[in-house]
């Protein structure tokens, strides 16, 4: 008989087994009881009939026995199964909130943002970079017919032209104007009017965009809508949801009250909008800005601090709105455009960094003389300005200009320049009228703001519903906690009570009429936000305005120009 074959005895009395969790076997891990329970998981087999049908498995559903889950991935991973509902949900809910300007992303990251871009990557599929022409259309194609618009050639081909038509019918023709309408002038354009667009100044304003996270597009508020860079507005759209842009109405003092109040009406329908006066001593929205400002800082309360970066066209007041909220002189300020050259570091608060940005103009289809008007060109080096005069009279009101330069009527530009130069004794040799110099000064006088003019806000008596969208700042879908909608609520007060306030007016700028202008005709502005003060509060301060900032907030400022 042979011999039973003997175990091996496990002398040391330690289990040795694999699978045991108290194996220490002389390593340094032993495996965890999850590792052995995982490991023990792929130890099970299904018991299959002889022909190989699963018969039972361990995983398999006790209620339903032949139900099989699909083996996937996707299963162990981080990832969770929604429907169809939930889907179509989020998507419309979060197209909504990106679409619109008073909600921001604040972490875009966690969200499954892949869920709404689905379309835009198949709708991009280039067929033939990855499979050669033969395999995708030739006569031994492997792939299934694709989904064509048209049934034959000829429809297709049909097709094209008509789309190619309706193109040229809306951009042909523009185009085609814009290039007859400047024609061989465009070629010869100066690159005086070209400024604010160079390579250089477009790289320090997204050197500022990067660095910032909150982003104050300065206007003028005699045209807000001719200094908005809409470039700039779709490019934050786009690339920096998670950044924050508001409107900033500056030289509000130089347009009636009425009028600041409509265009803040209608702005703050797209984004937040404030409107300012910026200076040292008699400011005018201030307190609003700052606060608006401490409440994005709270809003962003995972950073230190927060950068708030000032962009907008030359001239329009950026660095006096810095200079205002620190109530100093840090920044350099001047009458004309291109003043600041490189961006610019400022600390407003421990918590709050403020950066001044070069002017910056978009090419637009601006003329010459609109380029001029816009404050975007230095009127010491036009060549020949007598030639921007006959648009400023065109825009000023007569009786305006009638009491600036005291002339009583004029025939055209021209007879208005003669009879200006007269006046103020501007004479070249032989008594010759000295056209240059006058039209500088008039073109001086209407950049300054000393020849009133604005551009009205349109109309509004369609609706009333549509009141200026301020309490649309709600708190973000991502995060929805109660301290982010309270800053939101806090921001939207300020805005709407911004709306009620009076407006500081330099008021011997404009005739009573004007000053009443549409605000008594519009049934929009009740009482209280009657525009009217008296001569001398003109230029007060809200008791609320004269906003400081405590001086513990106040660090010391750093001006770090770019080396
Ligand atoms: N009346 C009035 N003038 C203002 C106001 N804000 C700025 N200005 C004037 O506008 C001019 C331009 O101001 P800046 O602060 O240099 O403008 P900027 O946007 O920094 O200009 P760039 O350096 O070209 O970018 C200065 O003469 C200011 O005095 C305002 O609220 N009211």
């Amino acid at each position: 008989m042979a011999k039973k074959k003997e175990r091996k005895v496990n002398v040391s009395g330690k289990p040795k087994h694999s699978l045991d969790v108290n194996r220490t076997d002389g390593k340094k891990d032993s495996r965890s009881a999850a590792t052995v329970r995982r490991l023990k998981m792929y130890n099970t087999r299904p018991k299959r009939d002889r022909k190989g049908k699963v018969l039972k498995h361990e995983f398999q559903s006790k209620e339903l026995p032949s139900t099989r889950i699909q083996p996937d991935r996707r299963w162990f991973g981080n990832t969770r199964v929604v429907n169809q509902k939930e889907l179509e949900f989020f998507r419309e809910e979060l197209q909504s909130r990106l679409s619109s300007n008073y909600n921001v992303l604040l972490k875009e990251r966690k969200l499954p943002m892949s869920l709404l871009n689905d379309h835009q990557k198949q709708s991009r599929v280039h067929l033939l970079d990855t499979e050669p022409f033969e395999d995708a259309f030739g006569p031994k194609k492997k792939r299934k017919r694709p989904k064509l618009a048209a049934s034959d050639y000829e429809s297709l081909v049909k097709k094209a032209d008509g789309s190619q038509d309706a193109f040229e019918e809306k951009y042909g023709n523009a185009s085609a104007e814009g290039s007859e309408g400047d024609g061989l002038r465009d070629l010869v354009r100066h690159t005086m009017f070209e400024k604010g667009q160079s390579k250089r100044i477009w790289g320090e304003l997204y050197k500022v965009i990067d660095s910032s996270d909150v982003v104050v597009q300065v206007l003028d508020a005699r045209d807000p809508q001719g200094t908005r860079c809409y470039h700039l507005e779709k490019h934050l759209k786009e690339h920096c949801k998670h950044k924050h842009m508001i409107l900033l109405l500056n030289k509000c003092d130089l347009i009636p009250a009425w009028a600041t109040k409509g265009w803040l009406r209608v702005l703050s329908r797209e984004y937040p909008t404030l409107a300012f006066h910026a200076s040292i001593n008699k400011s005018f929205g201030k307190g609003s800005l700052l606060s608006v400002l401490r409440q994005f800082a709270r809003l962003k309360s995972d950073k230190q601090a927060i950068s708030v970066g000032f962009v907008g066209y030359p001239n329009v007041g950026k660095s006096s709105v810095i200079n205002t909220l620190r109530t100093k002189n840090v920044c350099k300020v001047a009458p004309i455009p291109g003043e600041t050259k490189v961006w610019q570091y400022i600390t407003l608060t421990k918590r709050i960094f403020l950066i001044d940005c070069p002017g910056v103009v978009y090419q637009s289809s601006d003329t010459e003389t609109d380029i001029v008007l816009k404050g975007v060109v230095r009127v010491t080096n036009l060549e020949d300005a007598s030639e921007h005069i006959g648009e400023v009279l065109k825009r000023v009101k007569k009786e305006h200009l009638q009491r600036a330069y005291k002339i009583k009527d004029w025939e055209d530009d021209n007879d208005f320049l003669v009879q200006l130069c007269k006046l103020t004794g501007k004479l070249l040799k032989g008594g010759e009228p000295d056209f240059m110099t006058v039209a500088k000064m008039v073109l001086h006088d209407w950049q300054r703001g000393k020849i009133p003019f604005f551009v009205p806000p349109p109309r509004q008596e369609d609706d009333v519903s549509e009141e200026p969208n301020v309490s649309g700042i709600e708190q973000d879908v991502v995060v929805d906690s109660s301290k982010t909608s309270a800053a939101f609520r806090a921001i939207a007060n300020v805005i709407s009570s911004q709306q009620t306030k009076n407006v500081p007016v330099q008021k011997d700028l404009f005739s009573e009429n004007e000053l009443k202008g549409e605000a008594s005709e519009s049934t929009e502005f009740p009482a209280s936000e009657s525009t009217e003060l008296p001569a001398s509060e003109s230029l007060e301060l809200p008791a609320s305005e004269s906003m400081e900032l405590p001086a513990s907030e106040l660090v010391e400022e750093a001006q770090l120009t770019e080396s």
